[in-house]
């Protein structure tokens, strides 16, 4: 640090590891939550050597994450990660011209317009969701999730609906994605420390982890050249590219086929729209009345005697604010996915770093009363509706969303508005369909599915 410079406040930390040890392997947001209570909108971390800061607050995020994108949109130097993948997987990848080709070709195919083809395969999705819950309500996260990957199978490849995830393509993706997970967390391999980067330049024999991540990364590539040979195939057959894949492969030339089949690999985010709703399908338990007013909303708007679809979207305000605000009140990632800063700045007279490693704490940004009402730990999706019922974004700085789940700056999630669309639909059918309640054993007490017990702590 130069004369006058001044990082920003935090927990002080060790010789040589920094804070690393202070930091809980396991939801690690609640302690930040804390320590934002303690030190302010912004902390300072020291991890082994890595500067990271923590935005605890709405504003603190959107004046850096979004306002200063230009400089905040880079991602950690993840080692293993750009092994397993060679650099090519660009929602983990650094800010180069690969990461710009690869995110303008995919927001091309998933810009909020666009999104609409994809309305059929969809509705097609949760009618099979809804029939799986029917006959075996036990397992609805598997349904959950089957109907989460053959949607993205549909979009990105142009597959019709699967019936279960059996299939070989998704265990194959499935076991890249838990070692792609594993990579992707800060810190998992010893490489990743500052003080032992120089271990990416041991030999190969010496590396287990480095052998391990390049036949990954041939195997995944063999995979996924081979599903959008397949998308090629039926092209050259007189097929129309409404896929992902073929819109890709459509306008690109021969020899970036390669680069075509890695762009397309975003399916593998897929996932995260199943997550959400298991999370919703803890709201509806643990919020019995809200549920029935959107079930009123659907009986009034689409009656008994048939299916809620895409058209009913502009008169079902209460079912797109309970989409707002599942994701306010328990979105997946509470640490989102972190930013890189690419040169020295100043923000509230702290210096921060080159190469600081931001995190937004979603977690505690959606708490916050001062943005979202003295009600923000409750889910009220009436938050999100005016005096008439009608939807209302008045949360600022959000691109519309009414929270930041999906992100920020130029890494936003690039397929927010299918994410948004699927979700919309799932819980339209659901709440037309079924209500949802836990059951109560004889003491009275709701009791969680155990695949719903949270590991938060809910407060209500
Ligand atoms: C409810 C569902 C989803 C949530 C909550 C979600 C959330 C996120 C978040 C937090 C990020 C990182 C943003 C940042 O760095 O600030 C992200 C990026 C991304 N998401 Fe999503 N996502 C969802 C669904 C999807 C789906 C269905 C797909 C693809 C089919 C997808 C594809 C991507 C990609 C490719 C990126 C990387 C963007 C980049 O780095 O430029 N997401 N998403």
């Amino acid at each position: 640090l130069q004369l006058g410079q001044k990082l920003p406040p935090g927990p002080s930390g060790f010789p040589i590891v920094g804070n690393l040890f202070q930091i809980p392997t396991s939801q690690p947001w609640l302690v930040f939550d804390q320590w934002t209570k303690q030190y302010g909108p912004i902390f300072y971390l020291n991890i082994a050597g890595q500067d990271t800061i923590v935005l605890g607050t709405h504003k603190a995020a959107a004046d850096l994450l979004d306002r200063r994108a230009n400089i905040y949109s880079d991602r950690p130097d993840y080692i293993v990660l750009n092994m397993l993948t060679s650099g090519m997987h660009w929602g983990f990848s650094r800010l180069d011209d690969l990461w710009k080709r690869q995110r303008r070709r995919v927001h091309e195919t998933l810009r909020a317009q666009t999104a609409k083809e994809y309305f059929a395969y969809q509705e097609i999705e949760s009618v099979i969701m809804l029939d799986q819950m029917l006959t075996d309500p036990e397992n609805f996260l598997d349904h959950f999730q089957r109907a989460s990957t053959s949607l993205a199978l549909s979009i990105v490849y142009g597959w019709s609906p699967l019936l279960n995830s059996d299939h070989p393509i998704i265990s194959k993706i499935d076991q890249f994605n838990r070692q792609f997970f594993v990579a992707a967390v800060p810190g998992s391999f010893w490489v990743e420390f500052k003080y032992f980067k120089w271990m990416r330049y041991l030999p190969r024999w010496m590396c287990a982890w480095r052998r391990d991540a390049e036949e990954t990364f041939k195997r995944v590539t063999i995979t996924l050249e081979g599903l959008s040979m397949d998308v090629q195939k039926r092209m050259d057959g007189g097929d129309d590219p409404t896929s992902v894949c073929g819109k890709l492969l459509r306008n690109v030339q021969k020899e970036d086929f390669f680069e075509a089949a890695w762009t397309s690999a975003s399916y593998r985010f897929a996932r995260q729209t199943s997550g959400q709703l298991a999370w919703f399908m803890q709201a509806m338990i643990l919020y019995p009345e809200t549920q029935r007013l959107a079930q009123e909303e659907l009986d009034r708007v689409v009656g008994p005697y048939r299916l809620p679809t895409f058209d009913d979207f502009d008169h079902l305000p209460f079912i797109q604010a309970m989409v707002k605000e599942t994701m306010r009140w328990r979105g997946i990632g509470p640490l989102g996915v972190p930013h890189r800063l690419t040169q020295d700045d100043y923000y509230e007279g702290y210096f921060l770093p080159k190469d600081t490693i931001c995190y937004a704490n979603v977690w505690s940004i959606h708490l916050d009363k001062n943005v979202y009402g003295d009600d923000a730990k409750h889910f009220n999706p009436g938050r999100f509706l005016d005096d008439n019922g009608k939807l209302e974004s008045s949360i600022a700085d959000t691109r519309d969303e009414g929270h930041v789940t999906y992100g920020f700056g130029k890494r936003i999630c690039v397929a927010r508005h299918v994410a948004n669309n699927s979700l919309f639909i799932h819980i339209a059918f659901l709440l037309w369909a079924f209500n949802i309640s836990a059951e109560i054993d004889a003491d009275g007490n709701r009791n969680l599915p155990d695949s719903l017990q949270c590991k938060e702590g809910l407060s209500v």
